[in-house]
């Protein structure tokens, strides 16, 4: 949608992942598959313009499926992927006057100091919602879901900004959870 104000926050995002984050070539990817094309979203989720935005598209996305700052918590998911995407949504409810905290979930749990997985707030007894900046498997996501889990959070959805389409949601929803995002991969002329 463009207005006298130019498009709409969700097209500005959409135009800045597909010049900054697509790299086409052959990857391994985190699961251990080959792609043609990897969706690079720290150069997104890190850059000056697109991570605010980043912020209000996803919240946005998430008040329209009830997953909002009236039903949810606190956000985060496996570092590193996840960090911006949290922090951005923190930001973004802020700057709405609302509360969301965010949380880090560690790769492993840590030897030293507090020896927390999960890092912020505590999430123990909390609704929260796992996010990521892209999914392939759903493998990532899903580690943080345990981890969470395992902490006692109430977990009531994931969502990420780019889906692949290659199985994240079958095994998402498989665990009983909702799943959102923001673009497939038709929304930046993958498909
Ligand atoms: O759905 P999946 O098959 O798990 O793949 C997606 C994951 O891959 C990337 O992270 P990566 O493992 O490269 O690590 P990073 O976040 O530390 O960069 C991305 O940020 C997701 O976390
Ligand atoms: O599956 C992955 O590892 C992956 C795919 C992709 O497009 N982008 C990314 O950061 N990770």
């Amino acid at each position: 949608m463009t207005d006298n104000w130019g498009p709409a926050p969700r097209e500005q995002l959409r135009r800045l992942v597909t010049e900054l984050a697509v790299v086409h070539g052959r990857v391994t990817l985190a699961s251990g598959r080959e792609a043609d094309y990897y969706v690079d979203l720290r150069r997104v989720t890190l850059h000056h313009e697109a991570a605010p935005l980043i912020g209000h598209v996803l919240l946005d996305l998430l008040e329209e499926v009830g997953l909002g700052t009236q039903e949810v918590d606190a956000v985060g998911g496996l570092t590193l992927g996840a960090d911006p995407v949290a922090t951005a949504l923190l930001h973004a409810a802020a700057s709405r006057g609302q509360q969301l905290d965010a949380f880090v979930v560690r790769k492993e749990g840590k030897a030293h100091g507090l020896q927390r997985r999960i890092e912020g707030p505590d999430v123990t007894g909390r609704r929260v919602v796992a996010v990521e900046d892209t999914s392939t498997t759903g493998g990532s996501v899903l580690t943080a879901v345990e981890a969470l889990r395992e902490a006692g959070a109430d977990v009531a959805g994931v969502a990420v900004i780019v889906d692949r389409g290659t199985g994240a949601r079958e095994r998402i929803e498989a665990e009983g959870l909702s799943y959102h995002y923001v673009y497939d991969l038709a929304d930046l002329g993958l498909a």
